[in-house]
């Protein structure tokens, strides 16, 4: 290997990246003798790449996931980028700045590191810890043992605007709260001389202010740490609960939770672990340890259920103290003021129109108390304009965001440093799959090409019936058919993903499948799943987008897509997590699990499905890229074989007005609004001028078209 890594170098740019390229030029850099054992390549604008080939791969990961960001981590080389976010988590698991810098200097290649590197981790490690947000009796404070830190906090409107409005507060209560927080700053600052009680000064904000001060002090660099002193809340009710002696978790899950916890406290932020892994069971240990109140906050009531079944399943938690919140269940007699845990959907909680009677009474005991921890499954979803004020309606002490794909179209990702904490762990999916944490999936992308009478048609299409041409195009059709013979006749069990209502409803008619979409009842998908899961009677189910995340169905090892939401990576990564539960034989290196996802050939399907496979290319996997024309030619028992069957379907979708796709019509899954802001933003940070104008128009037809019918769904209930 050259002693020099080639003077220019191009990447794809990270999101929060200013230029769109980066040239880094090392040639003023001396290697290291031994740089070809070390692990890491610096570049002066923080973009750090690993080799896994070196010696000390593995400890030095842990070490950049607790300070960058992962941005690509195919087999071979894994890049990182140093962001304030990152380096704001480094710092709220304890890492010092002397030791980051340390620790770079050691595995880097060459004898010294860029000094942009170091002013950028010196700027954004000194702010951190400077100021904490309290909540005492449903009052937010904020304190700080530094010298006139909360004057400086008092520049920020927001905050200034928070500590007027709650300049009602009782004095008594807020001098109540002086001696508390004095002896609270003294454990923040771990014990440091008492002489510094002094300089432990402490503001009240009005809680309204919360959402606005969190955003603002973080763009000030200022961030506010939330922890809690779980040990020493002596005014929360303890909740009597632990995990089963039967209950082990497993290396990555403790790992894990070992960033949220420690010295009595629980920190608040977000932990990524891939699909399938065991993230409930990550929030349930959460919530063994913090021993208070908790609310868990789910995508949709099926979900719910799961974390009831896990809780009693891993927990020694009285089933009693577990209250469901949901369209179909109000458990409105539960006693918050008791310990207890509510499972609730982030529908349910962040609806803003009128509620029924009882849903109200519900949502005020929940909103009136304070709660010990609030656990979000797929947290990716909070920063939706809808469900954001959910996290302070329901006000905690301590904030767990847990979720697979840390990814949205519209870039506001980043948003949940500041809503919920700082990224606390990130797992690599190569390397739990190499362990058998997670099955071995191999990722197959089918070019089905176009029949010529559809092709045609397809050409002087407007967009949305292009999108329906597309989708339908028999020889897809034909291919997903020859798929799922095929793997039923190997005793697999087979997952058809399809966003488009009309495909399903012609797949379930003609195949007899069963299949879940938004208006199936709740009773009536337990009883698919369950009979899918269980029996031999249903190997293969249609779902549509409603499915995409949370349903574990541990048997399903092979996913069928045939139609999609455009360029969505994280519907991608969540759609293959439904076979990402270990099989039996994960320990071999064959593959175990198939994921296939058919496009229809030289139309806009090929440019989603290029967009939508980014986040698990960036994550180490690989789309084997195939074409099963000639076995299809094989088959003349297939449906729409015959060319007058294709002409008859053709007639139908070209005459056809009412074919989109699910609007997820059950209260509990989220909302349209919030999937069709995502449809809207998809594309307008990543396609050509040409094509964005028309799906943004699409996009916002489509917008008003699931809102409508969404108000007149909730009308009629
Ligand atoms: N430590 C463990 N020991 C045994 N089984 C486990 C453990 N952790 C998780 N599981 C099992 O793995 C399966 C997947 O768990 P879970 O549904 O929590 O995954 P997930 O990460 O939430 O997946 P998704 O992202 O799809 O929601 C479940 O059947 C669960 O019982």
């Amino acid at each position: 290997m050259e002693d020099r890594l080639p003077a220019k170098r191009r990447i794809r740019s990270p999101p929060e990246s200013i230029s769109k390229y980066f040239d880094f030029d090392f040639s003023n850099f001396k290697l290291k003798e031994n740089h070809q054992e070390l692990p890491l390549w610096i570049c002066s604008n923080g973009h750090i790449f690993l080799e896994t080939s070196a010696p000390s791969y593995l400890q030095i990961t842990d070490f950049l996931i607790a300070i960058a960001e992962p941005i690509s981590r195919p087999e071979h080389i894994h890049e990182y980028i140093l962001t304030r976010y990152s380096l704001y988590a480094a710092v709220s698991v304890k890492l010092e700045t002397e030791d980051i810098v340390s620790t770079l200097q050691r595995y880097s290649k060459t004898l010294e590191i860029p000094s942009s590197v170091i002013d950028f981790i010196n700027i954004n490690t000194a702010q951190y810890g400077k100021a904490k947000l309290v909540l005492k009796q449903n009052r937010y404070f904020i304190e700080s043992p530094y010298e006139n830190v909360i004057s400086d906090l008092l520049n920020i409107e927001s905050v200034r605007k928070g500590k007027e409005a709650a300049s009602d507060v009782n004095m008594e209560i807020q001098e109540s709260h002086v001696e508390d927080v004095k002896e609270e700053m003294i454990r923040i600052m771990d014990g440091e001389n008492p002489e510094d009680i002094e300089k432990v000064e402490s503001c009240c904000v009005a809680n309204e202010y919360i959402p606005q001060i969190r955003q603002d002090c973080h763009k000030e660099n200022f961030p506010l740490i939330e922890e809690y002193d779980f040990i020493k809340d002596d005014k929360s009710p303890r909740l009597e609960i632990d995990l089963k002696p039967s209950t082990h978790i497993r290396s990555y899950q403790e790992k894990s939770l070992s960033k949220m916890f420690s010295n009595g406290r629980a920190r608040s932020g977000v932990i990524v672990l891939p699909c399938g892994s065991g993230k409930t069971l990550v929030g349930i240990t959460a919530i063994c340890t913090v021993k208070k109140r908790a609310v868990i906050l789910c995508t949709s009531g099926v979900a719910v259920d799961q974390w009831k079944r896990q809780l009693e399943m891993w927990s020694t938690i009285d089933p009693a103290l577990i209250a469901c919140f949901t369209s179909q269940n109000k458990d409105c007699t539960i006693d918050v003021a008791k310990a207890c845990v509510v499972i609730s959907t982030y529908s349910m909680m962040g609806y803003g129109g009128k509620r029924s009677a009882e849903s109200a009474s519900v949502y005020e005991k929940i909103s009136r108390v304070d709660w010990g921890l609030l656990v979000m499954d797929e947290v990716q979803v909070v920063p939706a304009d809808m469900f954001r004020r959910v996290i302070f309606d329901v006000k905690s002490h301590c904030k767990l965001g847990l979720t697979a794909t840390l990814v949205r179209e519209d870039n506001r990702i980043e948003d949940l440093n500041f809503l919920i904490g700082p990224k606390l762990y990130e797992a690599n999916w190569l390397d739990m799959q190499a362990q058998g944490f997670i099955a071995k999936v191999q990722c197959i992308e089918v070019w089905c090409p176009m029949t010529a009478e559809f092709f045609q048609e397809y050409l002087n299409a407007k967009p949305r019936k292009k999108l329906l041409l597309y989708v339908a195009n028999p020889n897809k059709l034909m291919t997903c058919q020859y798929l799922v013979k095929k793997h039923e006749a190997m005793g697999d069990k087979i997952i058809i993903f399809s966003d488009n209502l009309y495909i399903m409803e012609l797949y379930s008619q003609h195949l007899k499948l069963p299949m879940i979409k938004g208006n199936v009842g709740h009773s009536e998908r337990s009883r698919i799943l369950f009979n899918f899961e269980n029996t031999n009677a249903c190997n293969t189910i249609l779902i549509s987008k409603v499915g995409d995340n949370s349903i574990d169905l541990p048997g399903a090892n092979v996913i069928i897509q045939i139609s999609s939401h455009f360029g969505s990576r994280r519907q991608e990564a969540q759609r293959l997590g439904r076979i990402l539960r270990p099989k039996i034989n994960s320990m071999d290196n064959d593959f175990n699990a198939y994921f296939y996802s058919l496009v229809s050939q030289d139309t806009q399907e090929m440019w989603y499905a290029d967009k939508r496979q980014q986040f698990l290319i960036d994550q180490g996997y690989a789309y084997k890229v195939v074409s099963l024309t000639e076995e299809i030619q094989r088959q003349n028992d297939l449906m729409f074989y015959k060319k007058e069957d294709q002409k008859t379907l053709l007639e139908k979708l070209l005459q056809a007005r009412d074919m989109d796709d699910d609007i997820q019509v059950d209260p509990d899954d989220i909302t349209p609004e919030a999937m069709s802001k995502k449809s809207a933003d998809a594309f307008s940070s990543n396609t050509s001028t040409t094509t964005s104008r028309s799906y943004q128009i699409q996009a916002h037809s489509r917008n008003r078209l699931f809102a409508d019918r969404y108000k007149k769904f909730k009308k009629n209930k």
